[in-house]
């Protein structure tokens, strides 16, 4: 944790679920939403307005899980940064690696996107992260650094945006790097953004593992995919974040 930044748990429940099971899972978030820590949970766009509704003067933030950098237009299949907003959206995560991986986005298209969320009121997440090779290359804080300097837009940091490190080989795999990793990558990122900036860890963070990861210096929250989808889960990783 970083003194004086206020932790972030943030849920990324990517494509799972029906309407119902967003709106049961929201509801028992809300309910066991601990003081102290900031909550955020980021259903797919479907379930988005139900669930911000849901939510609106509740203790828990609502996201999106991508946007388009343009804020209207023939992009078809795509949602705009104004749009999110407009159903109640706070938050929109940006360059995760599966959309890298699946859609070929790339540092200047997530550079777009954010600077287009920014315009919209919205606070972006920008995911960064090395592949397993790239790792074992001795690659990684190069790689993020690298996609740091191409993601981050103009006036990200005074808009509060959110920088997430994701190892590629750590996403749903169960494999996490090790603490001494983690903590080398945060540091390059801190030295990269800015002493208020909010930097996350995501990648097979549990209950189990949830107090080391979050104990390390410059962590201060952690952006949870297969664990944010049950409750329990989510909210013992938040109050392992806790004060
Ligand atoms: O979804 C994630 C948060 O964006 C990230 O991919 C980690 O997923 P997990 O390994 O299933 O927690």
């Amino acid at each position: 944790m970083t003194p004086g930044i206020r932790p972030l748990i943030a849920g990324n429940w990517k494509m799972h679920g029906t309407l119902r099971d967003a709106a049961a899972l929201a509801e028992a978030v809300r309910a066991g939403a601990p003081a102290g820590v900031d909550l955020l949970i980021c259903p797919p766009f479907v379930h988005l307005h139900v669930v911000a509704a849901a939510m609106l003067g509740q203790p828990v933030a609502v996201g999106g899980q991508d946007c388009h950098a343009a804020a209207k237009g023939a992009h078809t299949g795509d949602v705009a940064a104004v749009m999110l907003r407009d159903v109640g959206a706070t938050h929109v995560i940006l360059g995760h690696s599966e959309r890298r991986a699946d859609h070929g986005e790339t540092d200047a298209g997530v550079r777009a996107k954010a600077e287009a969320a920014i315009g919209a009121g919205l606070t972006p997440i920008i995911c960064v992260g090395e592949t397993l090779a790239q790792r074992e290359a001795g690659e990684a804080e190069a790689v993020v650094a690298a996609q740091v300097k191409g993601s981050l837009p103009e006036g990200f940091l005074a808009a509060g945006g959110v920088v997430a490190y994701e190892p590629v080989w750590a996403i749903g795999t169960g494999r996490t790097p090790t603490e001494a990793d983690i903590a080398a990558i945060h540091a390059v990122l801190r030295g990269l953004t800015s002493p208020a900036t909010r930097l996350l860890y995501g990648g097979s963070v549990k209950p189990a593992n949830a107090k080391a990861i979050l104990g390390l210096p410059h962590v201060d929250g952690a952006l949870v995919g297969g664990a944010s989808l049950v409750a329990a889960d989510f909210l013992a990783i938040a109050g392992a974040a806790g004060p």
